[in-house]
């Protein structure tokens, strides 16, 4: 079942990744409280790594238990380990270097120069493997169920590594698979699928700036998943578009409606 997106809007993208990262911080904290550990998918891009970079000189930030969240991510740029172009890399240098996260605690993707070589599906079939072996009896299948998974929207509609049209957009089988020919640097990925994405309770889409907006108003126009990868991606709770004015200019009217005088 799909929850009917809700979109917060704000004046800029220093603004959205502040207010971005206070959620953040909010959820985490609740979710520790509640159950005693928190669970976030952590995305790539500019949007992604700028919450982080936020998240980071938030004074708020100690108010998180690090020891006791699990942190996953919804694609990697399929290159050696330390590679800059990275996401768990450039996640790393933003945020997690800098706070006392338990390593057991931190499932970064495999690298090109792992156990499984420059083979990306094997990789994907691993990392499959160790979310389902973290998914107890009160997940809902192999996948758990992730307090937050954030994603980046791509000018072309892509979250994660799922581009339009790619194989991985139509898997409905597999939670985590290879991505080969991606349009955007570099060709090969990993991605989680969009069944692992709809697995969270909560899914955060962060656009900020002009480049995203025509991407953001086919996504939330109605368009199909397979054209436009940001339409299919929903949790079971909530489903947050997390935008700047700019990225917001193209929305139709009824979904964003001008500011009150
Ligand atoms: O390559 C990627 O791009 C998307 C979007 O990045 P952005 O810089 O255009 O915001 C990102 O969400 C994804 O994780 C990453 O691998």
């Amino acid at each position: 079942m799909s929850t009917a997106p809700q979109l917060v809007v704000h004046h800029d993208k220093e603004l959205m990744a502040q207010a971005a990262a206070a959620r953040l911080i909010t959820k985490i904290v609740d979710a520790q409280a509640s159950r005693g550990y928190a669970s976030v998918v952590l995305t790539g891009g500019r949007n992604g790594n700028g919450l982080l970079a936020a998240l980071s000189s938030a004074p708020a930030r100690d108010a998180i238990d690090w020891g006791r969240l699990d942190l996953w991510w919804g694609d990697e740029r399929f290159l050696p380990e330390g590679d800059p172009e990275r996401n768990v890399t450039q996640a790393r240098e933003a945020l997690l270097d800098s706070v006392p996260l338990d390593p057991h605690r931190v499932h970064a993707m495999p690298a090109s120069d792992g156990p499984y070589g420059k083979d990306a599906d094997a990789a994907a079939e691993a990392y499959a493997g160790e979310l389902a072996k973290a998914s107890g009896p009160e997940n809902h299948g192999t996948v758990p169920t992730f307090d937050v998974l954030m994603l980046g929207v791509g000018p072309d509609t892509h979250v994660a590594s799922l581009f339009p049209e790619l194989p991985a957009v139509r898997e409905t089988e597999r939670m985590v698979v290879g991505v080969h020919g991606a349009p955007k640097p570099p060709p090969t990925r990993i991605t989680l699928t969009l069944p692992a994405i709809r697995a969270a309770r909560e899914v955060w889409l962060l656009a900020a700036g002009e480049d995203k907006a025509t991407a953001a108003a086919i996504a939330l126009s109605g368009a199909g998943e397979i054209q436009a990868p940001a339409a299919g991606a929903y949790g079971r709770s909530r489903t947050l578009w997390l935008l700047d004015a700019a990225a917001a200019s193209q929305l139709p009217r009824s979904l964003y409606p001008p500011a009150s005088p």
